[in-house]
């Protein structure tokens, strides 16, 4: 009897074992089913997005097409991508996420131009954005409802304030007087003719900025902060390996920090750029407020104290006031020292354009004093070829970040759906021989509408350099008109060529495809010959340095603080961000560090 009972009850658990295998198989098929399913009707959808879309290569799911993108400069791969579709507009999935390359002038005028409206907002970036400067940074920030786009108005305007072109004129005596010492630096030590153009770059910003000149290469806000923004520049470029894989897989940024590919990322609250430019301007609102009343008559007031006055309108946080003191050295010192550095590359590569424009110069001004803007009127040959600088080899070569329409559109037939990523291809644009015949050529006579080479282009430059529509970058005026007067000088004072192999007396090659990878690129490292035109002029230099050098006294000034031990000692840990809560208001909120 017992027996029997005994095998009843192992029967029935048997018989219950049975079933829970067989539910949780069921379960876990049914997962795989339902997951599967999800996969193929979201790989549908994505196929029948791009059945719509600009041509572009076929996507796989989930990963799009984000394997196929070259190690480096993926704009070229974009450019011959375009041709080979025979498309003005090309769609490249990164994962999931279609980003539709604009390789033609006329669509990028049309769409990012004219539909300026739909087409400034900014869409969510995962590395860039959210885990970089977030919603505190004009340039890091999603634009995608009217409350950040409100917030997005705010930080333009204030930026505007600092450098917009009302307020650039203002900064012609500090620009001139710093590409005095260009050239200056250029007569004593012309090989490090890169380090000068940076010292100019970052101490007009600087100047503006803070009221602090920075007077040598050295300086570790140079070194330093240059440094950053390249790193930063590079890693934002669309690729196939961590950070930007992040991406194309964005869940993985949710994971904790010390996972290997947060490895390089802008770790917020200890490394992050952003108490830093805080705490300098801090120090440069003390340093102001100790000098004497005539003194402060005598300079500019830094752009800091009107940002702080007026950020308190706006309720501004720490960071954003902190970002937007930081984005004069981030998107105005790398931006304008490469630009310079590619004319030096060009006069080398080029000698033709050069004499020609010194010939210019040689009648309009001569040797005893050095251009002015003034004399631009004069000089049609000068600015042809500052036009042919930001063309031929432009720094900003995607043109900043992704723009994304508000609302789905349509382009010549094909679908851009709302949030989708649009990026204006800078160097397809620059580099199409429709617009500019013999594009690899550095050719300034190509802009006189009586050479053979040139072409009508949409909008009022001849170039595409600065981004477009309500996202124009917020310094064009600042950099053309400081681009406009170094370059004239350094044509003005200066042999630029290629350097000689001192033991063979050969020239030695430049290489006018040798560019960083980065978003921001500038020519990789080369030699050249700098040498003043003559004895005049050499004088005149020297005469005009130290002139420069005086007026720009009042500027000179130390900084006790250096972005790597600042954020060693973690002075000030970054603590609160702008965030949308769920009722669509902005408030400050804690972050973890
Ligand atoms: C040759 C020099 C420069 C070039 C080629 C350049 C290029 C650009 C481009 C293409 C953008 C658009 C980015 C986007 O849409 O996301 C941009 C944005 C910006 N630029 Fe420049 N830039 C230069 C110099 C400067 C300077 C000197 C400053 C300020 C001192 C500056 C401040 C900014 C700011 C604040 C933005 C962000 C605007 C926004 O997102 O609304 N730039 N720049």
């Amino acid at each position: 009897m017992l027996s029997e009972k005994l095998l009843d009850i192992f029967a029935l658990l048997n018989l219950q074992a049975a079933l829970r295998d067989a539910s949780l198989s069921n379960i876990v098929v049914g997962f795989i089913l339902a997951a599967v399913g999800a996969l193929a009707v979201d790989y549908a959808y994505m196929l029948y997005l791009r059945s719509k879309m600009p041509p572009g290569p076929f996507p796989l799911p989930i990963v799009g097409n984000t394997f196929s993108l070259p190690a480096n400069k993926p704009w070229i791969y974009f450019e011959k991508l375009s041709k080979k579709y025979k498309a003005p507009l090309i769609t490249f999935w990164i994962g999931r996420n279609p980003t539709i390359w604009i390789n033609d002038a006329w669509c990028a005028y049309e769409i990012l131009e004219k539909k300026a409206q739909i087409y400034s907002s900014r869409p969510r970036m995962v590395v860039f954005g959210e885990l970089g400067s977030g919603q505190s940074s004009l340039v890091t920030m999603r634009v995608r409802n009217q409350l950040e786009r409100d917030r997005w108005r705010i930080h333009r305007k204030l930026m505007h304030i600092g450098v917009g072109i009302q307020s650039v004129r203002g900064y012609r005596d500090i620009q001139n007087n710093e590409s005095k010492i260009i050239a200056y630096d250029f007569l004593r030590e012309p090989k490090e003719y890169v380090k000068h153009l940076e010292r100019y770059a970052t101490s007009v910003v600087s100047i503006i900025g803070f009221g602090r000149r920075v007077a040598s290469y050295n300086d570790p806000i140079i070194t330093e902060v240059i440094a950053l923004m390249q790193l930063a520049a590079d890693l934002n470029v669309p690729g196939k390996s961590f950070p930007m894989l992040m991406e194309t897989f964005p869940i993985l940024a949710k994971f904790p920090r010390f996972m290997p590919w947060f490895r390089h990322t802008n770790a917020r609250g200890q490394q992050g750029g952003n108490y830093f430019f805080h705490t300098l301007a801090e120090e440069a609102l003390d340093q102001y407020a100790q000098k004497a009343p005539s003194e402060q008559a005598s300079m500019l007031t830094p752009y800091v104290k009107t940002l702080f006055e007026e950020g308190k309108k706006y309720n501004l946080s720490v960071p954003e006031l902190s970002s937007l003191t930081g984005n004069l050295f981030g998107a105005g010192a790398d931006t304008s020292s490469s630009t310079l550095a590619t004319f030096v590359l060009a006069c080398c590569a080029f000698p033709e354009p050069m004499k020609k424009a010194q010939a210019e110069i040689d009648r309009v001004i001569g040797p005893n004093r050095s251009p002015h803007w003034d004399d631009s009127p004069n000089l049609p040959y000068v600015n042809a070829f500052v036009k042919e600088v930001f063309r031929w080899r432009s720094v900003a070569i995607i043109g900043g970040q992704p723009h994304s329409p508000m609302q789905d559109d349509v382009y010549n037939g094909w679908f851009i759906p709302a949030g989708s990523w649009v990026q204006g291809n800078v160097w397809a644009i620059h580099h199409n021989d429709r617009e500019f015949p013999d594009p690899d050529r550095f050719y300034p006579d190509r802009f006189f509408k009586d050479n053979d080479h040139y072409r009508p282009f949409p909008g009022e430059r001849s170039y595409m350099t600065f981004g477009w529509g309500r996202r124009v970058c917020s310094g064009q005026a600042l950099a053309e008109q400081g681009t406009w007067i170094s370059v004239a000088r350094l044509l003005w004072g200066f042999n630029i060529r290629k350097a000689r192999d001192p033991q063979t007396g050969q020239e030695i090659d430049v290489d006018i495809f040798a560019f960083t990878n980065g978003l921001n690129m500038r020519p990789q490292p080369f030699q050249c010959d700098i040498s003043p035109r003559s004895e005049e002029i050499r004088e005149t230099i020297l005469r005009e340095a130290e002139q420069a050098l005086n007026d720009l006294k009042v500027y000179e000034g130390e900084t006790k603080y250096k972005m790597s031990t600042f954020y060693q000692q973690q002075r000030k840990r970054i603590t609160e961000e702008p965030v949308i809560d769920e009722h669509g208001n902005i408030k400050i909120v804690k972050i973890k560090g």
